[in-house]
């Protein structure tokens, strides 16, 4: 079965990103081109930058924006380079930035790229196939420690221990190669009785390896304070994330940014000289309508933050 990528809370985003049809916005996150191509429609003498590290995303995107060529720049690379990729453009400040975190279903789909529990691959879950770390790295080589705290934080699997135990007792026998291997070492680990509930018994351990392969945590802090140095004046920053630890960052990002001072409160003069530069626009998170997650059900642990750059 094919999966269309389906943008989440795609009316939000536009209206989040205050689009002007003359102004330079940023899609960190291009996938299918799903929320770009409706921004890039709503431009005349603007122009949209789109950046995705995974080249079958950019071969995808090119040939959906294609229409719109002579307002697009598709750019391969880590959104956490943007500062880079905007200088090699000569760009110097940018109207709005949207970073849509995470999978997407072409990754899923993909047979060979190892990101589904439901496809037997080997196991890989690189977004950008130019690193060399991969999910066999993490499955064969981290101790019993690594895999668990992993397990636990990244994935928020309750079985995180024994699943951790279970992959190193049977790589002792020999390395763990493939998708449908780890998923019969991970049935193997969870009781049998509670396997069934709350979805594949595998969800929450693939998501784990993969945030881990990614370093989609790792990144993403430095990444938002970068996105805000390139931003105009009243330019806007919209984050989608689907994992409460990438939330957090998010929310404690913008607070970083939105405070004027940073001195402990026990100083009496501030010495930090820190300014507001982020005004949040969402004190709470925008989630996705009952009827987008009906519809769209991959939506539903989706959150939309929002800042204007002061
Ligand atoms: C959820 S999808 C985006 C879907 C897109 N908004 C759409 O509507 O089609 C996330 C995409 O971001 C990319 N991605 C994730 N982390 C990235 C990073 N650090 N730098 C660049 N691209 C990244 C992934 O390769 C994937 O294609």
């Amino acid at each position: 079965m094919k999966f269309k990528h389906v943008p989440v809370m795609l009316n939000e985003v536009l209206e989040g990103l205050n689009i002007k049809e003359d102004g330079i916005y940023v899609d960190g996150t291009l996938g299918g081109a799903g929320h770009s191509t409706e921004i890039v429609k709503r431009l005349s003498t603007g122009k949209l930058i789109g950046i995705d590290q995974d080249e079958n995303a950019i071969k995808k995107s090119k040939e959906v924006l294609a229409d719109y060529s002579d307002r697009t720049i598709i750019v391969k690379e880590n959104f956490k380079n943007i500062k880079n990729v905007l200088n090699t453009l000569g760009i110097n400040k940018v109207d709005g930035i949207l970073l849509d975190l995470g999978v997407s279903s072409h990754q899923l789909d993909e047979e060979e790229r190892g990101f589904s529990y439901n496809k037997d691959a080997p196991l890989d879950m690189r977004m950008d196939r130019g690193n060399a770390f991969s999910a066999w790295d993490v499955v064969n080589k981290y101790s019993e420690k690594e895999l668990e705290k992993i397990i636990w934080d990244f994935g928020e699997e309750k079985w995180a221990k024994r699943i951790a135990k279970f992959i190193v007792e049977e790589r002792r026998e020999s390395p763990i190669d493939t998708t449908f291997e780890l998923v019969s070492v991970i049935k193997k680990a969870i009781p049998k009785k509670v396997r069934s509930q709350g979805g594949h018994p595998a969800r929450k351990t693939f998501q784990a390896i993969r945030i881990e392969v990614n370093q989609e945590l790792d990144i993403l802090k430095n990444s938002i304070l970068n996105a805000n140095e390139v931003l105009n004046e009243s330019g806007r920053l919209c984050i989608i994330t689907f994992h409460s630890l990438e939330d957090r960052i998010v929310k404690d990002t913008f607070k970083y940014l939105n405070k004027d001072c940073i001195c402990p409160p026990e100083f009496p003069v501030c010495t930090c000289n820190k300014k507001r530069e982020l005004k949040i626009l969402t004190r709470k998170p925008i989630i996705p309508s009952e009827e987008e997650i009906e519809t769209n059900p991959r939506s539903r642990s989706a959150k939309l933050r929002i800042g204007e750059k002061v």
